[in-house]
């Protein structure tokens, strides 16, 4: 991975956290290219991380893998622009939300290999997941690639492109869920009389102590909840309001909402 210069182009969140999570893992910096919109973007990435800020088409026809981190709106503009400069050798790998992996090949050279990846946020502390798709023309060797760019970020798993779009609902969005959840119980906390920095820390160590036990005991996490629920007990009746305000359905109608989404940016993507 270390020989390939990779270049991501558009260093917004997502972008940032890549050329980050690369150099924590031992990319040299000098095999990192980074483009960004507006200058003062391009000032701030070069001061944090040493890397060379260059122009869409420097980075095009420089790198050996080029990273798409633009915003699925924009990633057709940017495709049509610099597209014709992209050596088909070139490993295409798109960060997007939405977007299949067609709507790049058919901007770039036949036979250029594209590789389709969902990570998500918590890649800034490593604990990113990652869903790595090949797209067209992609080998074993491509994903192998993909798969060195994110395994230092956290986990990494393949899956077959038509999954994207729930993999993007599920754990692409899916911390946003969870924030959403602690944020409502440190209120929750506030309003049974608990200082606010009290009961910030109660719910973000008990989110870390629930997400540490569910990932490291492989336990059921219907299990896990029954050894919370003692009979006639507090969590009961809490699991009782959740239920009847349908926490459960909201979940699963929301997850629906974010894989429509997905595909609805898909059918606008120009
Ligand atoms: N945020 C998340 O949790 C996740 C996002 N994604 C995907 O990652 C991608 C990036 O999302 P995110 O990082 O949140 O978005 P950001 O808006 O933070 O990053 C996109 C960046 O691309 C820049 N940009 C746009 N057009 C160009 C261009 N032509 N040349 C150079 N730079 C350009 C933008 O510049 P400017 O700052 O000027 O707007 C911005 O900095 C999206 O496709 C999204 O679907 C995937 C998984 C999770
Ligand atoms: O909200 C979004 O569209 C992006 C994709 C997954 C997470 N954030």
């Amino acid at each position: 991975m270390s020989q390939h210069t990779v270049a991501v182009l558009g260093t917004g969140k997502i972008g940032e956290l890549v050329v980050a999570g690369l150099l924590r893992s031992g990319h040299p910096a000098e095999n990192l290219l980074v483009t960004a919109r507006r200058p003062e973007r391009g000032t701030e990435l070069a001061e944090r991380y040493g890397v060379t800020v260059v122009d869409n088409t420097t980075a095009a026809e420089r790198a050996g893998v080029l990273a798409i981190g633009v915003k699925p709106q924009d990633a057709g503009a940017l495709l049509d622009a610099i597209g014709s400069r992209i050596p088909s050798d070139t490993l295409v790998v798109s960060l997007c939300a939405g977007l299949p992996t067609g709507f790049f090949a058919s901007r770039l050279a036949e036979g250029t290999p594209v590789i389709r990846v969902m990570t998500n946020t918590p890649a800034t502390v490593d604990q990113a997941m990652t869903a790595i798709s090949a797209g067209p023309h992609a080998t074993d060797d491509h994903i192998t690639i993909a798969e060195q760019m994110f395994k230092p970020l956290g986990s990494t798993v393949r899956v077959p492109e038509y999954q994207q779009d729930a993999v993007t609902a599920l754990s692409g969005s899916g911390p946003a869920y969870f924030y959403l959840l602690v944020e409502a119980m440190i209120d929750a906390g506030v309003l049974l009389g608990l200082p606010r920095t009290v009961a910030r820390e109660l719910a973000v160590q008990t989110a870390v102590g629930s997400a540490t036990m569910l990932r490291d005991s492989g336990e059921h996490p219907v299990l896990l909840r029954e050894a919370v629920t003692s009979p006639a007990g507090t969590t009961a009746a809490a699991l009782r309001e959740l239920e009847n305000h349908g926490l459960r359905a909201a979940v699963l109608s929301a997850l629906e909402a974010a894989r429509d989404r997905a595909r609805e940016i898909a059918a606008q993507a120009k």
